[in-house]
């Protein structure tokens, strides 16, 4: 449904080259929900902006939804849904009359546009608010607006700017649902995130950027499994002989000890524990605590980056401010 290669995006602002984009290649199958993961600034918006023909690329090229980026931007304009992060409705209009016009915008009929209109404000949760002005919205109802007027014309692949950008924890969850149920229905999914558990939670597959670049790809399990393994943290009476006993565990390392507290990462946390367990009661060691944790998204950009994310996002130079919808 994707396929890009060599996308780079140079921007010139006032004498500097800001290399935003630096040949990414991005493929993606019918049906996956992909998300693109990054700090901000990592140029995430920007590839969204060229994948959807905002954006002219400065180099590279890419398939859309079948048409080709450089040679039919219509051709894909016409398949694709977009959702930026702004908010796209007018405040002082109707949900419905917004919406009917979209519809029209898409080449839809008025009464083909009002029979989706239909359908979609049910399945996206809006039917209890069509009567209402776009202004008057909660957080979740606007997001779920956007998604619908741009899911009007039914795209085969649809790209969502940071989609729970300003919204609370439930709002959240409630359009990954939706997000998810899309998805189930048979369109493809885009979307940009900085939101480690949006990643983790939604997609199905995961391509992190940093400056620029994608530096890993895979599966939110597979690249958890990329790092160097589960995290198990022991508190023992015996740090010594618990730090000597973990050593001996196949396939451990980083092994450290902080006072009573012994740590190490080991492939599969939970299928050594039995073993652990044993050896350490061989070995006198009495244990207080043990904790088994999976390696976060935040774990893997940290082995990829050096970075926690965090880190990254308050480090990323703001660019005089003024291309935050970039
Ligand atoms: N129109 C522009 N002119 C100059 N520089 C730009 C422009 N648009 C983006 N940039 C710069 O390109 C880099 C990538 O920006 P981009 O918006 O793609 O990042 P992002 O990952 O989407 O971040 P965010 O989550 O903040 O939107 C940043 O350094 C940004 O300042």
């Amino acid at each position: 449904m994707i396929k890009a290669r060599g996308l780079a995006r140079q921007f010139k602002v006032r004498g500097h080259t800001i290399n935003a984009v630096q040949g990414v290649d991005i493929t993606v199958d019918r049906g996956e929900l992909v998300g693109f993961l990054g700090p901000n600034g990592a140029g995430k918006s920007t590839t969204l902006r060229m994948l959807t023909t905002l954006l002219a690329p400065t180099a590279g090229e890419a398939v859309v939804a079948g048409c080709d980026l450089l040679t039919d931007p219509a051709g894909v304009r016409k398949r694709i849904g977009y959702v930026a992060q702004g908010h796209s409705a007018g405040d002082d209009q109707k949900v419905i009359n917004e919406l009917v016009l979209q519809g029209q915008l898409y080449g839809l009929s008025a009464t083909e546009s009002r029979a989706r209109v239909g359908r979609l404000v049910d399945r996206l949760d809006l039917a209890a608010v069509t009567d209402r002005t776009a202004g008057k919205l909660s957080g979740g109802q606007k997001r779920r607006l956007d998604i619908a007027m741009g899911v009007l014309h039914d795209p085969e692949l649809l790209f969502l700017d940071e989609p729970s950008t300003g919204l609370d924890p439930q709002s959240r969850s409630n359009l990954w649902n939706h997000i998810r149920a899309l998805r189930d229905a048979g369109t493809t999914i885009f979307l940009t995130t900085h939101y480690l558990d949006e990643a983790d939670a939604l997609c199905d597959r995961i391509l992190v950027i940093d400056n620029g670049t994608i530096v890993a790809e895979g599966t939110p399990d597979a690249l958890k499994d990329s790092v160097a393994g589960d995290l198990v943290t022991l508190t023992t009476d015996a740090p010594t002989v618990t730090a000597e006993v973990a050593a001996k565990i196949e396939g451990a390392q980083e092994i450290q000890t902080t006072g009573e507290v012994v740590r190490f990462r080991v492939p599969q946390g939970d299928t050594v524990l039995p073993t652990l367990l044993r050896e350490l009661d061989n070995a006198g060691a009495h244990l207080r605590s043990v904790q088994v944790q999976r390696p976060s998204l935040d774990d893997v950009f940290l082995t990829l980056t050096g970075r926690t994310l965090r880190e990254a996002e308050a480090a990323t130079p703001m660019y005089g401010g003024g291309f935050g919808g970039a």
